[in-house]
């Protein structure tokens, strides 16, 4: 079983470059699928497991994928005539599958994709997924752990109002619409910037997108989409994450290539606990204080506090002079790094749907389960400044979302390997993706 090993007490110093978003290029990825004519080449691409995931779900469809890890480019051509079946086992690997759905039912009529089930974070269901899309006419059946969405000819423009502003939803829809008849609105729609990445990507297929990133989205459909070229935006979550090394660190680090823009309530809540953060170029340069002021957040849709920051938050948390409340409001469930917080000696406890986070912690290093993919990075950061060596487990969730984490914080001079079952490194200092990608791939 592969670890990752650090010890605590290093101040980290220096500059690390952010990736292109994973939760930006999923959806960008699944939206190819729609150009039935012309290649998608799409850059700042990622080298995550999740990629390659995504990539294997649209050759099973038939499409033909490239993916250069050295260059982070994909070319994508999805003109050949298509399947419409994603199967279970991808699925289960990573629910941004399900993200297949719209366009294909768009571009074919049909799809037929695996059921995502629940997961460490929620149970996560795609019902409003499914209800926008019977509001454009689909007939939709659900049986032997598949979802099959079917239409006659073209999808129908709608009105459509979310419940609550699914991301997922949002995106799903918006890439079925852009090739229905008529005109879809989305009303109450999510606003996360990676709505508006996924936006400006299929508008430069062809589509007729306006207001993606305010909570009404019109679509107006068009009869054909076009392969296009598309430079991934900057992953705001693992940006938030070095930032809170540096903090937790009390370190000095240049998080570059970052939207400022949409780090908002990230940079609000971590300013409101001491850290300085400066813009620098295109980049934050984040220096940690002394002493770090307890605060309360709430996880909310953006641009409210991302629910992907929440575990990253409460390790910060934890070194802060005094109580801190931490209220998770977008998933149902996501607590369970608390349990192994407490392992490392940490003095929180749960109360509902918040946390009760003691401050002043005096982290002591344990063996640690990561149980979804930030918890992971939440519990590297703990690690960081606990007493002793913290031992991660269960890394297949970190490889996931972030590229060669352990190469980054070392390269930052964060005292931290990452070793196999037999404790020999696998991966350290590396200034290209390379070995993570090929780390990966090994993984896969
Ligand atoms: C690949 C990707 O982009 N993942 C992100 C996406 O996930 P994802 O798109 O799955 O998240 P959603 O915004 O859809 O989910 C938010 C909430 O809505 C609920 N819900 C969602 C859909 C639905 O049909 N019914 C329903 O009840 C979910 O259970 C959850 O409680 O947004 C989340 C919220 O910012 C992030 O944490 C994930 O990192
Ligand atoms: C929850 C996350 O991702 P996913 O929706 O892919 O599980 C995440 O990125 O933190």
């Amino acid at each position: 079983m592969e670890k990752i090993i650090v010890r605590g007490g290093q101040q980290l110093r220096g500059t690390v470059k952010v990736e292109g978003a994973k939760n930006a290029v999923l959806p960008v990825l699944a939206a190819s699928l729609i150009a039935s004519e012309g290649k998608s080449v799409i850059t700042d691409v990622p080298v995550l497991a999740d990629v390659y995931t995504i990539n294997e779900v649209l050759r099973n469809l038939n499409a033909d994928v490239e993916f250069n890890a050295n260059t982070n480019t994909v070319e994508i051509d999805a003109s050949k005539e298509l399947l419409t079946e994603a199967p279970f086992e991808y699925v289960r690997k990573m629910r941004a599958s399900v993200l297949v759905l719209g366009p294909l039912l768009a571009r074919y009529g049909h799809a037929n994709v695996a059921m995502p089930g629940g997961c460490a974070i929620g149970s996560r269901p795609i019902d409003l997924h499914l209800k926008g899309f019977e509001a454009m006419g689909a007939d939709i059946h659900v049986g032997n752990g598949f979802v099959e969405a079917r239409v006659d000819g073209r999808l129908q423009g709608a009105k459509i109002y979310l419940d609550m502003p699914s991301v997922g939803a949002t995106e799903n829809i918006m890439m079925a619409a852009s090739l229905a008849e008529g005109t879809t609105i989305i009303e109450n729609a999510a606003k996360e910037p990676e709505i508006v990445d996924l936006a400006n990507y299929l508008n430069k297929m062809g589509a007729d997108i306006v207001g993606a990133g305010t909570e009404t989205i019109r679509i107006y459909g068009v009869e054909k989409l076009y392969g296009t070229t598309h430079t991934i935006i900057p992953d705001r979550i693992e940006a938030g994450t070095f930032m809170a090394a540096a903090a937790i660190t009390g370190g000095n680090v240049l998080v570059e290539n970052v939207e400022s823009e949409h780090l908002r309530s990230v940079i609000s809540k971590m300013e409101e606990m001491g850290v300085s953060i400066e813009e620098e170029g295109t980049g934050l340069r984040v220096i940690g204080p002394e002493t770090f002021t307890s605060t309360d957040v709430k996880t909310l849709p953006y641009p409210g506090f991302p629910t992907d920051m929440q575990s990253q938050m409460m390790a910060l948390m934890l070194k802060a002079n005094g109580t801190s409340v931490l209220t998770e409001t977008v998933f149902e469930n996501r607590f369970m790094h608390v349990e192994e917080f407490r392992r490392m000696n940490a003095k929180i406890k749960i109360e509902g749907r918040s946390v009760i986070v003691e401050g002043l912690n005096d982290l002591q290093g344990a063996e640690v389960a990561a149980t979804d993919l930030r918890a992971a990075a939440a519990l590297i950061l703990a690690g960081l400044v606990a007493e002793g060596h913290t031992r991660v487990t269960q890394l297949k969730h970190l490889d996931r979302g972030y590229v060669n984490i352990v190469g980054k914080l070392a390269a930052l001079g964060a005292d931290i390997v990452r070793v196999d079952e037999f404790d020999n490194v696998i991966e350290t200092i590396t200034e290209t993706n390379e070995l993570s990608g090929e780390a990966i791939a090994k993984l896969l």
